[in-house]
């Protein structure tokens, strides 16, 4: 296979039982094989995500003393700006070429957790419309992430909100991200704009990003980059799905590459990562357990996974 696989989420949500069934193997074996696939039909429109970008241009274009207001003193780096080079990818000593700003959920089910959770940062003062916008990007993001792990739990064979269940109310974080055209000593650097990493959480959705570059390793060892078009999106399994489907859906090896000179503009994208709610419990799956097959990893708290990885790639230290 050297195309990522392309599949229409309205096949599951508004089809017939065969279509229904079609997507779930498709989907499904895609997600297990190729580690990427790319959804339509999902129905965020186009020009939310254009006002979403609109936005998030003007945020990276204030300068470094206003963002530097943003950045969640005493945090773990989850919620307002992080800094350009902070985040390197695990086993990595050099800097990605990059810097972002996360915004977390802003409403729980749960009016408890609600209290207890993390509080976004907002740049009202510079950008009072970007709140609105982005917050209302993360809610559709968040649904549709319900229903596609409510796919992956019947590919799986387990009960249908298996997967869901654990990321409602969850640390899911929308990452709006900045990579600024790539200077000289910087291409000499042998840094790159995200070096090769699997992210931490379930799975992860990509609205379209604004260049090209986004690249992903195939399970057989090639890199494959990534093209999407407008009004797609890209999903990936990420390490969390991995750990409690004892790797049967293995998570996906994926990079940004430098542009070329020609194209040396900068390139934001929208990753949205969903993640489990913090305190449960990540166990395998009785169903991806076999003779042939125990259990790879003890149980963790989502939580505590979390606070693992963040520190292998530089988000560890409070900031
Ligand atoms: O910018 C992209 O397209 C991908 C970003 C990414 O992989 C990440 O932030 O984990
Ligand atoms: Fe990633």
């Amino acid at each position: 296979m050297n195309k990522v696989p392309i599949t229409n989420i309205k096949q599951y949500t508004e089809g017939s039982l065969k279509e229904k069934n079609e997507f779930i193997k498709i989907f499904g074996k895609a997600i297990q094989e190729f580690g990427f696939v790319i959804i339509e039909g999902h129905e965020v429109p186009n020009k939310l995500i254009q006002d979403c970008y609109d936005q998030i241009i003007q945020l990276f274009d204030l300068p470094k003393n206003i963002k530097s207001n943003y950045i969640e003193e005493g945090g773990l780096g989850q919620r307002g700006y992080v800094s350009f080079g902070l985040e390197h990818a695990k086993n990595n000593d050099k800097g990605d070429l990059k810097e972002f700003w996360h915004i977390g959920r802003e409403f729980y089910e749960n009016k408890d957790l609600e209290l207890k959770s993390a509080k976004n940062i907002w740049p009202v003062k510079e950008l009072p419309n970007f709140k609105d916008k982005l917050t209302t990007l993360y809610s559709s993001l968040d649904k549709i992430s319900l229903v596609l792990l409510s796919a992956i739990s019947e590919y799986l064979g387990i009960p249908k909100n298996t997967l869901s269940n654990m990321a409602k109310d969850g640390n899911t974080v929308l990452r709006a991200l900045h990579y600024p055209p790539v200077t000289g000593d910087q291409f000499n650097s042998g840094a790159i704009r995200a070096a090769a990493h699997e992210d931490i959480n379930l799975i992860t959705i990509l609205c379209e990003a604004t260049e090209g570059g986004l690249e992903i390793l195939t399970r057989q060892g090639k890199w494959l980059e990534i093209q999407s078009q407008k009004g797609q999106m890209i999903v990936d399994s990420g390490d969390m799905l991995s750990r409690i489907t004892n790797e049967i859906i293995p998570s996906t090896t994926h990079r940004v590459v430098n542009p070329i000179n020609a194209k040396n503009v900068s390139r934001y994208s929208l990753p949205f990562f969903v993640h489990a709610y913090e305190n449960c419990e990540l166990n395998v799956l009785d169903k991806c357990v076999s003779p042939s097959r125990s259990a790879k990893f003890p149980p963790i708290l989502a939580n505590e996974f979390l606070l693992q990885r963040l520190r292998e790639i530089g988000l560890g230290k409070k900031i």
